[in-house]
């Protein structure tokens, strides 16, 4: 759970920095539909409007190497509401990794 006081600076803090996710998939809530997630999109931040009751599916840096990038890893925030709080849920899921199965399976072939 992410929980992101309001702030009356809102414009000159951040929420959660820029990253992309270590994960295979991530399952991400916007709990309380206050708009903060933000995907970087053509070298621009763009909002990502939350839809209640729905996931936004994030693919993570496992699965954009295992595709050879063929799914990208995106680069995404959080910023902060000056008067209203924010909740997400983030749920990481990742492939248990062992090695003898990467070194057979292919997926790093080109
Ligand atoms: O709160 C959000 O919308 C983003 C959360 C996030 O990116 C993360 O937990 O990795
Ligand atoms: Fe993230």
């Amino acid at each position: 759970m992410n929980y992101y006081p309001p702030c009356v600076h809102a414009k000159k803090v951040m929420g959660l920095t820029p990253h992309s996710d270590a994960t295979g998939l991530t399952l991400l809530m916007e709990v309380n539909d206050v708009q903060g997630l933000q995907i970087k999109k053509n070298g621009k931040w763009v909002p990502i409007r939350p839809i209640p009751g729905a996931f936004i599916i994030n693919v993570g840096d496992i699965i954009e190497i295992v595709s050879n990038g063929e799914y990208n890893s995106i680069e995404h925030r959080a910023v902060v509401n000056p008067v209203k709080k924010r909740l997400s849920i983030a749920a990481f899921h990742s492939p248990k990794i062992n090695a003898s199965d990467w070194s057979s399976s292919g997926y790093c072939e080109g």
